[in-house]
Formats: C-alpha cells, sequence, structure tokens
C-alpha cells in the first residue's frame, strides 16, 4: 500500500475528503455530512479520478441513510455531480442493490467497494507491470494514483509496481491543464514514492515521443465503452495519435467499474464541459482577456484503434474490440 496520504476516509458519522484542490501546497481533509455535500465536493473537485468519486458517492448515501433522509433524492444528487466517470453511477447501482437499504448495510457494501476497488489495483499493477520491457521509459497523464481510487491507482499503479518490480527506468507525466492533475497530484505522489519522474508540459509529449524512444503511454480511463473507445482526460486522444506517429505503445488501466457495455461506442459518452473560468483564471488571477469566451470540454475520447491494451483486474485485451470485451467481461 501506497504511503501517499488517504484521500477517503469514513469516520462513523462523517466522510473525510482530502481536498485535492489545495494540494501539493496542503494537506487539509474537507468534512462531509450529507449526500449534498459529497455531491458538491465531487462537483468542485474536491475529490477526483473516476473510482474515487464512485467510492465516495457510496459513502454519501450512507450519510444520508444514517439521518433517515430520502434515498432517491440522495442517489439523484450523487448521480448528477459529474457526467463522464461511469464509475458513479455503477456504484450507485451497487448501492442500489443492498437489500436491506439500513445504514448499516449500505455501509458495509460502501467499504467493500472501497476495499475492491485497492485489491483491482494491485492486481491490474501486476498485469501492467508485465507487458512493459525492463528499463521501461513511459509517459502518464492527468492523476491516476492513490489519490484518484481505493489506493495504488491504476495507470499510476501500474508504474508503481513497475517501479517495485526494479523494471521501470523512467516515468514522465504531463502537467493536464487545466486543472493540473498531473503537476500538482501525480508529481506529488511520484515523489513521495522516490519513483524517477520528470514533468512537462501537455504540448510537449509528441515532441518528447519523436525526441527519445517512450516504451509505453500509459493512462486511465473514466469510462470505456462496449467497443473499447475510451473516455479520459482531456489530452489523452493528442497523447495517442502521437504515441501512434512516434511507435509507443499506448496502455489504458481501468477497473471492471469503469466499463459502460451499454454504450456502443465513444460517440455515446457523455463529455463534461467545465466553466470558462478554468481556463481564462488561473487561482481567481485572470490570464485571457475579460469577458472572453472559452471551449472547455474535460474529457475527450480515443479510439480503441489507438489502443494497443486494455488492462482491468479480469485480464489484459489486447487490440481491443467488442468481441474481446465481451469475452472477458460479458
Ligand atoms: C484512476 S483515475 C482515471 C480517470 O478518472 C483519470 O484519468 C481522469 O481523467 C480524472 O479526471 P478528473 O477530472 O481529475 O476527475
Amino acid at each position: 500500500m501506497s504511503s501517499v496520504v488517504q484521500p477517503i476516509i469514513w469516520a462513523a458519522d462523517h466522510l473525510q475528503l482530502l481536498d485535492q484542490r489545495l494540494l501539493p501546497q496542503e494537506v487539509r481533509m474537507l468534512a462531509c455530512r450529507s449526500a449534498a455535500e459529497v455531491a458538491r465536493a465531487i462537483h468542485d473537485m474536491a475529490v477526483r479520478g473516476a473510482p474515487a468519486i464512485g467510492i465516495a458517492a457510496a459513502y454519501g448515501l450512507v450519510l444520508d441513510a444514517q439521518q433517515g433522509r430520502d434515498y432517491q433524492a440522495a442517489e439523484q444528487v450523487l448521480a448528477e455531480s459529474r457526467p463522464t466517470a461511469v464509475n458513479l453511477r455503477w456504484a450507485l447501482e451497487r448501492m442500489r442493490a443492498v437489500a436491506p437499504r439500513s445504514a448499516d448495510a449500505l455501509l458495509a457494501e460502501a467499504e467493500a467497494i472501497h476495499q475492491e476497488d485497492l485489491a483491482q489495483n494491485l492486481r491490474m499493477g501486476a498485469l501492467g507491470a508485465a507487458l512493459l520491457p525492463a528499463g521501461a521509459v513511459v509517459l502518464t497523464h492527468c492523476n491516476t494514483g492513490a489519490l484518484a481510487t481505493g489506493g495504488h491507482g491504476t495507470a499510476l499503479g501500474v508504474i508503481r509496481s513497475a517501479h517495485a518490480a526494479g523494471k521501470l527506468k523512467f516515468a514522465y507525466n504531463t502537467e493536464t491543464r487545466p486543472w493540473l492533475q498531473g503537476a500538482r497530484l501525480t508529481a506529488f505522489e511520484l515523489a513521495q514514492e522516490g519513483i524517477p519522474g520528470k514533468l512537462l508540459a501537455d504540448g510537449a509529449a509528441a515532441h518528447l515521443m519523436k525526441s527519445e524512444k517512450i516504451d509505453w503511454v500509459i493512462v486511465g480511463a473514466d469510462r470505456i465503452a462496449a467497443n473499447g473507445d475510451t473516455a479520459n482526460k482531456i489530452g489523452t486522444y493528442a497523447l495517442a495519435l502521437a504515441a501512434k506517429a512516434h511507435g509507443a505503445k499506448f496502455m489504458v488501466v481501468a477497473p471492471s467499474g469503469t466499463f459502460d457495455l451499454h454504450c456502443p461506442d465513444g460517440g455515446h459518452i457523455p463529455i463534461e464541459e467545465r466553466s470558462a473560468a478554468e481556463l481564462t483564471e488561473f487561482r481567481g488571477a485572470p490570464v485571457a482577456p475579460l469577458g472572453y469566451a472559452a471551449y472547455n470540454p474535460v474529457f475527450d475520447v480515443t479510439p480503441a484503434s489507438l489502443i494497443d491494451a486494455i488492462v482491468c483486474e479480469h485480464g489484459v485485451i489486447e487490440r481491443p474490440d467488442a468481441a474481446k470485451i465481451a469475452a472477458l467481461l460479458g
């Protein structure tokens, strides 16, 4: 288990969330006492990363059940907090199946979701690391580590496992504009673990791949459609195109809860757009002319044809397509 501070802690009558908006300068927990407060924390990105969003939402339902509040209203406010990460809906559906819906039974299920996520990540870490050559140089995007999950991480979990196995030479990570999950969070996790890494501007990635041999680009996912098309943090698609052009392999690492088999292809995945201010301002200070419009989609879709391998806890799907995904998960 990683030494990185825990992002989600159940505290008997409230949920403690590590406020990821403040990292790396400040490590401060945010106390949530209702589903609505958890939904606000998800929407405002105090907690983020697809698996972590699902885990937090599950605990949010427990909070309202403890207070005797309406279950459906709690479920709705959580479901509407962010649109792209299907892990949120997956966790809510799993919680809905709990019978009887007592606070204790819901808590047991939320804790199971939380613990299973860590176990899945450790499994994916081993499977993904096995794909890497000895002395691998990799590039990752966004933050997919312990901060984004129940522990260890997905794509960053593969990097952690490869480092532990002595297979990793170096991990580059993008800053991940505009929210800087890479600069603020992934660099924080890599530094804490002593994994050799270097930060680069998103726009430097294609140049890096042309200048130096990158063995694998390794990313997480917010939703994988039935045909393998994958939604992930904005900029992932550009990395996949650059990887194809420069001979780097492209790996997606995500648990089975990130697959949406009802979604036939990437064209059906809802893509979240966030406020213009995330681009036109930096920490409240304007970086563009006042009132200037901005286009701020925060996810994009990488077509399955650009993906060499999807790693999930059930196994590795090489050159993914609908039949291979259905065979592993169906
Ligand atoms: C294990 S996290 C996988 C994805 O959720 C991650 O790559 C990502 O895109 C996170 O986006 P975010 O907007 O920070 O929630």
